[in-house]
């Protein structure tokens, strides 16, 4: 499996299925799309959920239903997490038959066509790693993921910073291979990092001295 970003801002995410799958799921989406979650219960937690994106449809959709749910809804995903297993398989079939992105939180293993696997993530701003067993140990996934928390601390910021210093690299005389031994030079710096890490404005300062450091001159 080879993992792709996918940006969800402006999208519709159909989750079926409002149970503890269900809720952290509706959780992760929505914090990019707008989620639908259609079940005849509701986990506790949904009624504390202080979310705009999230709307909740109390039903119960037959097999043969679930089609016209997903035509009405046009989402990007359907996630598919009710306790049912018929109702899943045929959730699985009408998303696949429309080529809609389907996430079947029921299985485990292989993938067949536009069925996704959701990763494990660590962030920090517009930076993630993202941790599959490519559908074979979630409880791994989890646990992997709680060990690089904190790890990548500072990597955001340095994005954002790595960014402007080459759209100001790109202004200078600079050839595009000193360009990128620069921006090479300047995100593996441990002056950098410290300085983001120490949270004073001093980063941008030392990035700047790390470039002159590996090209010379060039501002
Ligand atoms: C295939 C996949 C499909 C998908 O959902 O995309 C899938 C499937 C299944 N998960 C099951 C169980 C558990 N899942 C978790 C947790 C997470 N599961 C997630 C992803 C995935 N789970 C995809 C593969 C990802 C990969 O490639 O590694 C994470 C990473 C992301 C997320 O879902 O948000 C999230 C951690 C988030 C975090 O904390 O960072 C825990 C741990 C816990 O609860 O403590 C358990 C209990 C322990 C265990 O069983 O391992 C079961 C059996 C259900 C049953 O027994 O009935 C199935 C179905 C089956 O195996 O048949
Ligand atoms: N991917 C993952 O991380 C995990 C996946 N699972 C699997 O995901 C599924 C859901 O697990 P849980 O949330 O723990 O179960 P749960 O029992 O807490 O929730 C299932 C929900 O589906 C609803 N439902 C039943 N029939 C429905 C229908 N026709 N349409 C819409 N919703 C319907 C129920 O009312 C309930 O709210 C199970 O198949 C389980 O094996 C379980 C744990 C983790």
């Amino acid at each position: 499996m080879i993992p792709l970003y996918h940006d969800f801002r402006g999208e519709t995410v159909v989750i079926f299925g409002g149970g503890s799958v269900g809720y952290r799921k509706a959780q992760r989406f929505a914090t990019e799309a707008r989620v639908i979650v259609v079940s005849p219960k509701f986990d506790p937690r949904f009624a504390d959920l202080d979310s705009e994106s999230i709307e909740l449809i109390r039903a119960a959709p037959a097999a043969a239903a679930v089609g016209s749910w997903i035509d009405r809804c046009e989402p990007a995903l359907v996630v598919i997490a009710t306790n049912n297993t018929e109702i899943n398989d045929a959730i699985d079939t009408a998303a696949s038959e429309r080529g809609v992105l389907r996430n079947n939180a029921a299985m485990s293993g292989e993938r067949s066509a536009r069925s996704v696997v959701v990763p494990a993530t660590v962030s920090d701003g517009p930076v993630t790693v993202s941790i599959s067993t490519g559908a074979n140990s979630p409880a791994l996934a989890k646990y992997l993921r709680q060990q690089l928390e904190g790890k990548i601390d500072g990597a955001g910021e340095l994005a954002a910073l790595t960014s402007e210093l080459r759209e100001e690299l790109k202004k200078s005389e600079l050839s595009p291979q000193q360009r990128r031994d620069a921006i090479r030079a300047v995100v593996r710096s441990e002056a950098v990092w410290k300085a983001l890490h120490s949270g004073d404005t001093k980063a941008k300062k030392e990035a700047t001295r790390v470039i002159t450091e590996t090209v010379g001159d060039w501002v």
